[in-house]
């Protein structure tokens, strides 16, 4: 039989020339990046930048205008929904939050992937919901309900039912949004750890600059519509992009803009609302 996959030293998901847009406007134009396999890649940029587009173009819920969107080798763009729908059953994807179904226990917010997309043994499920939790240390919270968990918790289950189904992706849209200090660090350390223990590819949308220097193996700094950097951290801190310096030195002042796109001022305020 022939392999569908790429090889094994091919990058996981690869964006090659990709332009997308909400209706008129254009978020992406002509984006190409690149994500290796087996790595902790972080995309990072100004707000409003596409950091969030990107990564449902890859996670096919929305499909790129031009360009390709490769996830191992497949064309996302192309899939149909039985091949999306195969796709995704490889990525865990963790959007803003995370949020847990609330009247469900922790239990069974790690159960609901397994009992919702296979036929294993209730047994078998209770295996490795149990495996899944002692993984992020919440073994012992399984019959807590959300609404007993902390904040820091949550986004651990959140974690652990992305991770039930055994994926070889995980995309972390913004993981350590209001955590405090040690919470976030240990996030931080499981998305590595877990990264490292099940050989994942992850990629990781992040606006806090330390954690994600420290924690990613491959940057991706997004510009305006396309990339101003890419490469191991210590590159794109070199970087003498005026946008990079600006945004890993978190300057108030440079290239980023701070306006949406906007009329001019006279055109607003003289004229008709
Ligand atoms: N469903 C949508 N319909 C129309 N416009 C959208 C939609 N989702 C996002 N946008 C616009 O697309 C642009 C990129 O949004 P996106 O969420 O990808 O950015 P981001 O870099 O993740 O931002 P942030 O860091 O603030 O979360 C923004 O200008 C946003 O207003």
């Amino acid at each position: 039989m022939v392999s569908r996959r790429a090889p094994v030293s091919a990058p996981f998901v690869e964006l090659r020339n990709v332009t997308f847009g909400y209706g008129e406007r254009v978020v992406l134009r002509d984006l190409s990046l690149t994500v290796p396999r087996g790595k902790v890649t972080a995309i990072m940029g100004a707000s409003g930048g596409g950091k969030t587009t990107v990564l449902r173009l890859i996670g096919g819920q929305q499909r790129a205008q031009a360009g390709q969107v490769l996830v191992d080798g497949q064309d996302v763009g192309r899939l149909d929904h039985a091949g999306l729908y195969a796709l995704r059953r490889r990525m865990g994807m963790l959007f803003q939050f995370g949020a847990l179904f609330t009247d469900m226990s922790v239990f069974d917010n790690v159960a609901f992937p397994l009992r919702e997309h296979t036929d294993l043994p209730e047994a078998l499920v209770r295996d490795i919901v149990l495996m899944k939790l002692d993984a992020v240390g919440l073994r012992g919270a399984r019959a807590l309900m959300p609404s007993q968990i902390s904040g820091g918790m949550a986004r651990r289950v959140a974690l652990a039912r992305a991770i039930a189904l055994d994926p070889e992706l995980v995309m972390y849209d913004e993981p350590f949004a209001g955590l405090d200090p040690i919470a976030l660090g240990t996030a931080a350390q499981l998305i590595r750890r877990l990264g490292e223990a099940m050989g994942l590819t992850s990629i990781i949308v992040s606006h806090d600059l330390d954690e994600t220097f420290r924690l990613a193996d491959h940057m991706v700094i997004l510009g305006p519509g396309n990339v101003a950097a890419q490469g191991t951290p210590e590159e794109v801190r070199a970087s003498t992009d005026p946008l990079v310096h600006q945004f890993v030195r978190a300057l108030p002042v440079g290239p980023v803009p701070f306006h949406y796109p906007a009329p001019e001022l006279a055109e607003d305020f003289g004229g008709a609302p």
